[in-house]
């Protein structure tokens, strides 16, 4: 496929909400509105398009992270679809990564919710440029300009209404177009609606000329000729002013507000029209910047098709009529299919075999992809989400994302022969799909461990082996994904001997070891001068170390944040080896982690719950009994927020009981915030649990 659009016509953006806010509903109506008018006449039926996997569908969350294309007024727009469940967010890091915009969606009755908070916070951390979108007017209790002022309160942003709302609840009928001065009417509430240019309503004309200074004013703040001009009395044009909510916007100096109900499809083609206008292409975004794969200095690629190719694979998913699909986004240059290319985070050669560009409803074959495509290759070996793929002749390495541990864990036991081997296939798929989603094998049990970021997360999955990939197994309960650590520095000095009859064996080494940093991760070094462990036998006494750091000796958890100084040791000229060395190593190690009164870390959450005034002392009673510690309280509207850190162990089926306590009202989010040393007390428990 030749290119068909300029970079500069490319919006490659995301949709982030909270649970609920309406994300779904919206990019459902994008693709209807863009659909229809690209090819007159098709009918949009079914569900929702986005969610295309059953499990979403029945729980009514948007997992996954697809990309669907689509046009508006001559512009190509990439919308890449962002999870809003907190126990995802590692999906919503990874596409907030690769889209140059966001429209944040807010429910209108709402305004920013926890989720929202948090996904604006990572947007903040990507610096992406957004705009809101206020939805959900036509519901009770809608309010837009609380809605407006919570974006201040809560996520300090800060908010330049574009457009105002013309009626409320039931009869919001559609917006006041603070830009042109004119008001947009939606008469009626059908799927494609279009909507009237009218006058602005007479009881609304002194708040859109009050709003409109406003608008006027933070505009010509970003311009020192348009300030002047203002200051002798000229406005700046419409077009003037529009060009001016785009640097704002490109510069993060405020985020327009847009306003109202993707259900009742009112204001969306004016959202799409702000997408154009407004949100940043590919050439807006600039360069992005690279590690040359040979000399290892930095890099950039500019997004042109003049560049040698990059692109970063940032989703891998089953579909269910190619097969395997990763989403990339390329940078720069451009790909054939039939090309070979360089997964240069690996080192590994790719074959582009068949590339597909994906929209609301059906999926095209492209040839070529071009600098700022967001497209989907079909059976890719060796790519997994965040690798770069790349010319290996000018070879690069985009930035690589970091992934938080997971912090909870379920053993699954297959029920025969045959699910153990369908299980072993779809878990190396799902770990491949979710960098977020580990698999392991206990040790000593020899079960399967699956580690994820929460109970739901890990539900998912479960329900995934189920129902996709057939698979019988028997599922055990959650279980916290503790960490030992010794609390104190020892000294250890161990000798392995082995000395009668045959080949002998002999080592021994002395060791330093000490509490890291936490966070710091394990650390070894070797101080031997002279001699004293020849240096063939180092690498035997890495291999006994880190075979302790897999199972600690209080409960078999992995030990981190260690440091290990090897300082001395004796061989013997005959029965040395490197496996003497390991042996010595690793009973030096397990000794030394008694030494050093080694405790048990656990997860620690940060809670927050959403709830009526009426179960505040009930919630946070029942939070100090789960070992919480509560932070503070604060009003948000005529609710009580409830913040507190709480042990991951006492927030097993705390949905259940939450929604028990207060009829449903209350809700909550959490996320894995630090790790703690578990009270002696409870860890005791623990380690009977498991013994
Ligand atoms: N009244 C009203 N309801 C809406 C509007 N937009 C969405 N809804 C409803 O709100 C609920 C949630 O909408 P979704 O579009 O699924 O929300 P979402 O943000 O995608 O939710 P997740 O996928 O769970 O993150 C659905 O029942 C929608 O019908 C709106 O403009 N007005």
């Amino acid at each position: 496929m030749a290119r068909t659009h300029a970079v500069e016509d490319y919006r490659n953006f995301g949709i982030m909400a909270h649970i609920d806010a309406g994300k779904t509903t919206t990019t459902e109506r994008i693709l209807f509105y863009t659909g229809r008018l690209h090819r007159m006449g098709e009918t949009h039926e079914g569900a929702a398009t986005m969610d295309f996997m059953a499990q979403e569908q029945e729980r009514g969350i948007t997992i996954t992270s697809a990309a669907t294309t689509c046009f508006w007024r001559g512009k190509r727009l990439n919308i890449i679809d962002t999870p809003g469940h907190v126990d995802f967010t590692i999906e919503v890091e990874r596409s907030l990564r690769v889209l140059d915009g966001a429209v944040c969606v807010l429910d209108g009755n709402q305004g920013v919710e926890p989720q929202t908070e948090t996904v604006w916070r990572q947007a903040d951390k990507y610096d992406v440029p957004r705009i809101v979108f206020i939805n959900k007017m036509d519901k009770i209790g809608a309010d837009f300009y609380k809605s407006v002022a919570s974006i201040i309160d809560r996520v300090a942003g800060k908010p330049v209404c574009l457009q105002l709302p013309i009626g409320a609840e039931n009869n919001f009928k559609g917006v006041v177009d603070l830009i042109e001065m004119r008001a947009l009417v939606w008469e009626k509430e059908e799927v494609g609606a279009d909507y009237t240019v009218v006058e602005i309503p007479a009881d609304l004309a002194d708040k859109a000329a009050e709003y409109r200074t406003k608008l006027v004013e933070a505009c010509v703040e970003l311009d020192d000729e348009a300030m002047n001009n203002y200051l002798e009395g000229v406005e700046p044009s419409a077009d003037a002013l529009r060009l001016l909510v785009r640097k704002a916007v490109q510069e993060r100096a405020f985020h327009p507000i847009l306003c109202g109900t993707a259900f009742k499809n009112k204001g969306v083609q004016p959202l799409l029209d702000a997408v154009v206008d407004y949100l940043p292409s590919p050439v807006d975004r600039g360069a992005i910047k690279g590690i040359d794969f040979k000399t290892e200095e930095e890099v950039v690629r500019m997004p042109s098709d003049d560049e040698p190719f990059s692109m970063l694979a940032f989703k891998i998913m089953d579909d269910p009529f190619v097969g395997t699909i990763t989403f990339c986004r390329v940078y720069s240059g451009k790909v054939e299919s039939g090309t070979t290319v360089l997964n240069s985070t690996r080192d590994k050669r790719e074959r582009v075999g068949r590339m597909l560009l994906m929209h609301a409803n059906n999926r095209e074959d492209i040839k070529e992809a071009c600098a700022g495509d967001i497209v989907a290759l079909a059976s890719l070996k060796d790519t997994r989400t965040g690798d770069t793929l790349c010319d290996p002749n000018k070879a690069v390495i985009l930035e690589k994302m970091e992934f938080p541990e997971p912090v909870i864990e379920i053993a699954i036991e297959p029920k025969s022969k045959a699910d153990q081997e369908k299980l072993g296939l779809a878990l190396a798929k799902l770990a491949n799909e979710d960098p977020s989603f580990r698999v392991s094998t206990d040790q000593e049990s020899g079960q399967t461990i699956l580690k994820g970021m929460g109970e739901l997360h890990l539900d998912i999955k479960v329900d995934i082996l189920r129902r996709t990939y057939k698979v019988d197994a028997n599922v055990g309960a959650p279980q916290v994904a503790y960490r030992e650590r010794i609390s104190k520095k020892v000294e250890v000095d161990y000798t392995h001997k082995k000395q009668s009859g045959g080949t002998g064996q002999f080592g021994r080494v002395k060791l330093i070891v000490e509490p890291n940093e936490p966070g710091a991760g394990y650390q070894f070094e070797s101080q031997i001068v002279g001699g004293a462990v020849p240096k063939e036998y180092i690498p035997g006494v890495e291999k006994g170390l880190q075979s302790v750091l897999g199972a600690g000796i209080l409960a078999g958890f992995p030990v981190v944040d260690l440091k290990v100084t090897l300082v001395d040791g004796a061989y013997h000229e005959v029965d040395s080896s490197a496996l003497a060395f390991e042996i010595a190593a690793r009973a030096a190690l397990r000794e030394a982690l008694q030494k050093g009164a080694s405790v048990l870390l656990e997860p620690i959450m940060k809670v927050e719950v959403v709830t009526p005034e009426d179960y505040t002392g009930s919630v946070i009673g029942d939070l100090n009994s789960r070992r919480g510690q509560i932070q503070g309280q604060d009003m948000r509207g005529n609710a009580v927020v409830v913040n507190a850190m709480v042990p991951l162990a006492n927030m097993f089926g705390y949905v259940n009981t939450l929604r028990s306590m207060s009829q449903g009202r209350a809700n909550f989010t959490m996320q894995f915030d630090h790790y703690d040393q578990v009270p002696s007390h409870v860890a005791a428990e623990v380690q009977a649990k498991l013994a």
